[in-house]
């Protein structure tokens, strides 16, 4: 085992840093040394660094913290750097969500326009912020969570193709997490194979070690009798939840990803949003103001014992991530890699999200031994052109293109519409897209 990690977490102020922090300390496969909180937001920065001793303090961990703005302080000579940052913060995630709401389209952070409204951001913050790591931690790893990560990672792949980075989305552990909670399987006896785009992919199945078959089946057909068990406190994931049963009643033979709804049932889903309360609301009421109170309770020393943050699956997945690389031990995640072949009957200069082997050397995707089917084939074909035209808006500064993607993604209807909304995105982004023309 590597001794005496250096590892940063850039957007150290977001409420999932605890999470991932305390999955650090307590995994039995790593040893840091030193953890830097590197934001560009003091008062964020300062709330987390607070929150952070306290919970170091309490358990009485044996571990260095800093916090800091300063991407040289942050960087220099780091193991690892953790990214998850958000271009614009959840004020510019609200405008994402609800000025396509307004034209009767759907509103989310990571799909349809609100997710290219965001890629266009991201894309700026998160290039420049792997300038500034390389600068100053040249052989370190990036370890990615910020979105959108398909466009993300496709700007990174143009720009820096032999970056030491790993793009990761919690999302197929969140999904295997609720079934197995819901028919009490275990993901631990797991080996899944499933391809597709980040956000956008399917499970072609789901072999379990330990009862020796192919689980899929079984688990479509509980699910379409029974959907999943939702005990989940937030609205907007207790009714993506409830609604996946949904996707399985017209397209049984696979599981989806839960994000394929907004393409597909587009049109209910606007009916069921409510355009002046978004997750983005959902979360300034509830995630962003715990961050405030704790802090309070904090400096007031007061109520210590209702402080409930701890590690998670979202915090131990790209944990484990980090301690396959430093530990070279091939263990298997979904990741979002070049194709490459990897999915053979799809088109290979793009980015997609398929099962990957993780060591020393970075990740090695599996080779499908199968062609997808026409209909996923189809629905990602659009769904990547549209989001490689947009990145080619963005490193081209193109209006054309950045229409031409706003127009082919498959929750709009007509070019009209996707003219009025992209042109109210420009006004709303100023300062933070390119300037398109
Ligand atoms: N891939 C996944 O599966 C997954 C899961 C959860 C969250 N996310 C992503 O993680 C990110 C954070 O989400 P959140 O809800 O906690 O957001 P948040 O807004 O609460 O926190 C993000 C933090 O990033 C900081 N920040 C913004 N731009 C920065 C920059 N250029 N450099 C350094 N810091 C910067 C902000 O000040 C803020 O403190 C988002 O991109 C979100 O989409 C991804
Ligand atoms: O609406 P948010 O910001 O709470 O979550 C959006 C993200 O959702 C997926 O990740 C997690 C989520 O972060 C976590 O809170 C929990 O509910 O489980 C989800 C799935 O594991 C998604 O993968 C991310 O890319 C989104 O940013
Ligand atoms: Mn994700």
């Amino acid at each position: 085992m590597k001794k005496g990690l250096k590892v940063a977490v850039a957007g150290a102020g977001s409420g999932h840093t605890p999470g991932i922090v305390l999955s650090l300390l307590n995994h039995d496969e790593l040893d840091i040394d030193e953890i830097r909180l590197y934001d560009i937001e003091k008062e964020r920065n300062d709330d987390m660094n607070i929150i952070i001793n306290f919970l170091i303090k309490k358990d009485n961990y044996k571990i260095s913290i800093m916090s800091t703005e300063d991407p040289k302080e942050a960087f220099e000579d780091v193991d690892f750097v953790f990214s998850q940052i958000r271009v614009g913060g959840m004020k510019m995630r609200e405008m994402d969500e609800k000025i396509p709401l307004k034209y009767g389209l759907i509103g989310q952070e990571t799909c349809g326009l609100g997710g290219f409204s965001y890629a266009l951001r991201s894309m700026n913050g998160f290039l420049d912020l792997v300038e500034k790591i390389h600068t100053y931690a040249p052989d370190c790893w990036i370890l990615n969570y910020t979105n959108p990560e398909t466009i993300i990672a496709e700007s990174v792949r143009r720009k820096y193709p032999n970056l030491k980075i790993i793009n990761a989305c919690d999302m197929t552990i969140g999904i295997e997490d609720m079934i197995c909670k819901s028919f009490d399987y275990d993901r631990k006896n797991w080996i899944p194979v499933y391809y597709g785009l980040n956000h956008f992919g399917f499970y072609n199945s789901i072999y379990d070690r330990k009862l020796n078959r192919d689980v899929m089946p079984e688990i479509i057909e509980k699910i379409k009798s029974e959907g999943l068990y939702v005990d989940d406190e937030e609205e907007s994931w207790a009714k993506t939840w409830t609604r996946y049963k949904n996707l399985l009643e017209y397209f049984p033979s696979n599981l989806p990803n839960n994000y394929l709804e907004y393409y597909l049932f587009s049109e209910q889903i606007v009916e069921q949003s409510n355009k002046d309360y978004t997750r983005a609301n959902e979360i300034m009421d509830g995630r962003l103001k715990k961050i405030k109170q704790t802090v309070r309770k904090i400096e007031n020393n007061k109520d210590l014992n209702t402080i409930d943050y701890e590690s998670s699956s979202h915090g131990n997945y790209i944990v484990d991530i980090c301690a396959s690389i430093i530990n070279n031990k091939n263990e298997r995640f979904m990741i979002i890699v070049p194709n490459k072949g990897a999915i053979r009957n799809f088109r290979d200069d793009v980015v997609v999200e398929i099962p990957c082997y993780i060591n020393k050397n970075g990740a090695e995707p599996i080779s499908l031994r199968f062609d997808i089917p026409d209909f996923h084939k189809g629905l990602m074909e659009a769904q990547v052109a549209s989001e490689k035209l947009l990145v080619d808006a963005f490193f081209e500064n193109s209006y054309q293109k950045a229409l031409e993607a706003f127009t082919l993604n498959q929750t709009v209807p007509n070019a009209k519409l996707a003219k009025e909304v992209l042109d109210e995105f420009i006004v709303v982004n100023k300062g933070y897209w390119p300037e398109l023309s």
